[in-house]
């Protein structure tokens, strides 16, 4: 697992697999980037008839150049996939140090790297590394990958692959002037996804982009004015409201590190609390939804992981009572558990993988500040996803846990 404290104390790690600390390979941390793309350019083939200047990327390029020209003292791969339409076998990959890049070529089998990743791009990350010395960061650039949720759990449940590489966060860029027009577009329809009723309202792959997103960047601000900002940043927490948000010009985000670098996003919960103060129903096909908890105890933990198995896994809502036109679909979920004895659990998932582990404990800062958060914060559940309004989410869980 790859969310080991390195303060933990030996007695504490489970026995068995456990590798002595000095042997651990140190694993490099990767953030995917996406973003809406110029359908003209990449979607050709859907005859789009629009042709304002709207539909131009939302600014991925302009900000992996400016990554790339940057002098940040990081050793940064930064991994382009562009879009499929050719069947080349190698990607371009651009490490880059203090400004300096140098252009390499990965191979990666049969063109789209979202579907070649799990077979070789990791091999092909590693043997890199193995040639031009440890990155320090990896950013893959995802044009023409619709749905990060395919790509997020290759990265993040990495135990099996015995990888060096693990999920650091997904980072979606959206374009102020046009995020909300796409979301409001049938011709962005994801295709693969569970359908709710025919009438219903569509899923475009904005959508599905800001609903995976651990940091979403709102660029192109210039090009609209406050009161539209406003409603842009309002639509996209009503989808996503565990997101860090940033907005910028020119993709110039106001640093690297917790916005495209060190964001841990799949090993704290640190964004827990913001969610709550909610823009519910802004959006009609993906919303947020936050579960208060209160105070569990140890047996509740082993009700939270069948709640989660029941949901997650088999699509059956535990206790639930109506009946159902749509299919709950659940893109993303942060929980916390705290318990009464002071111990914090975390809950991650992403589609239908999900963790409970160790809240990674604050030894540093002294046991007084770990006790007082332990105190203060109770326990919540997260869930970003589809049709979560038809569903009493809220009262499945209360239920298991016996609160009703
Ligand atoms: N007005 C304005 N234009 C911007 C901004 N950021 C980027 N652009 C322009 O928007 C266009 C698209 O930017 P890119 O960085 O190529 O976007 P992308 O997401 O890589 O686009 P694709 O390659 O189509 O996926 C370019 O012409 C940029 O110069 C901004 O903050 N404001
Ligand atoms: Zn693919």
């Amino acid at each position: 697992m790859s969310f080991e404290d390195d303060d933990m104390p030996p007695d504490l790690v489970e026995a068995g697999n456990e590798v002595p600390e000095e042997e651990k390979p140190v694993k490099v941390p990767i953030s995917i980037v996406t973003g809406t793309s110029n359908l003209e350019k990449h979607q050709a083939s859907w005859q789009i008839t629009d042709s304002t200047p709207g539909y131009l990327g939302a600014g991925k390029t302009t900000l992996l150049n400016y990554i790339l020209t940057a002098e940040h003292g990081k050793k940064i791969a930064v991994i382009m996939n562009e879009f499929g339409d050719s069947l080349d076998i190698e990607k371009s990959l651009t490490i880059n140090k203090d400004g300096e890049s140098v252009e390499e070529w990965m191979e990666v089998g049969n063109g789209c790297i979202c579907c070649s990743v799990k077979d070789t791009g990791v091999n092909a990350i590693e043997s890199l590394m193995e040639k031009k010395g440890k990155f320090d960061y990896i950013l893959l650039e995802t044009t023409g990958l619709a749905d990060p949720g395919n790509l997020a759990p290759l990265f993040w449940m990495d135990d099996g692959l015995g990888s060096t590489i693990y999920l650091d966060g997904i980072v979606t860029l959206v374009d102020a002037k046009n995020i909300l027009r796409s979301l409001d577009d049938p011709a962005g329809k994801v295709e693969g996804h569970e359908e709710g009723d025919e009438h219903g309202p569509v899923m475009t792959t904005a959508h599905v982009q800001i609903s995976h997103a651990d940091v979403i960047v709102i660029n192109k601000a210039d090009l609209v004015d406050e009161q539209e900002l406003r409603r842009v940043r309002e639509r996209i927490e009503s989808i996503n409201g565990l997101a860090k948000i940033h907005v910028t010009n020119q993709s110039v985000v106001p640093q690297l590190e917790g916005v495209l670098l060190d964001l841990h996003a799949y090993d704290n919960v640190e964004e827990l609390d913001q969610a709550s103060k909610g823009h519910s129903h802004l959006d009609a096909t993906i919303s947020t939804t936050s579960i208060p908890l209160g105070i569990l105890e140890d047996g509740d933990i082993a009700k939270v992981d069948e709640w989660l198995r029941s949901v997650l896994w088999d699509n059956q809502l535990p206790h639930d009572q109506g009946s159902h036109s749509s299919t709950l679909e659940i893109h993303r979920l942060k929980g916390r558990l705290a318990l009464a004895n002071g111990d914090i659990k975390i809950v991650q998932g992403v589609r239908e993988l999900f963790e409970i582990f160790d809240a990674p404990t604050q030894r540093e800062e002294g046991q007084e500040q770990e006790k007082e958060t332990s105190e203060s914060k109770a326990s919540k559940m997260v869930i970003i996803g589809r049709h979560l309004e038809d569903f009493d989410l809220k009262g499945s869980l209360l239920q298991t846990l016996n609160r009703r």
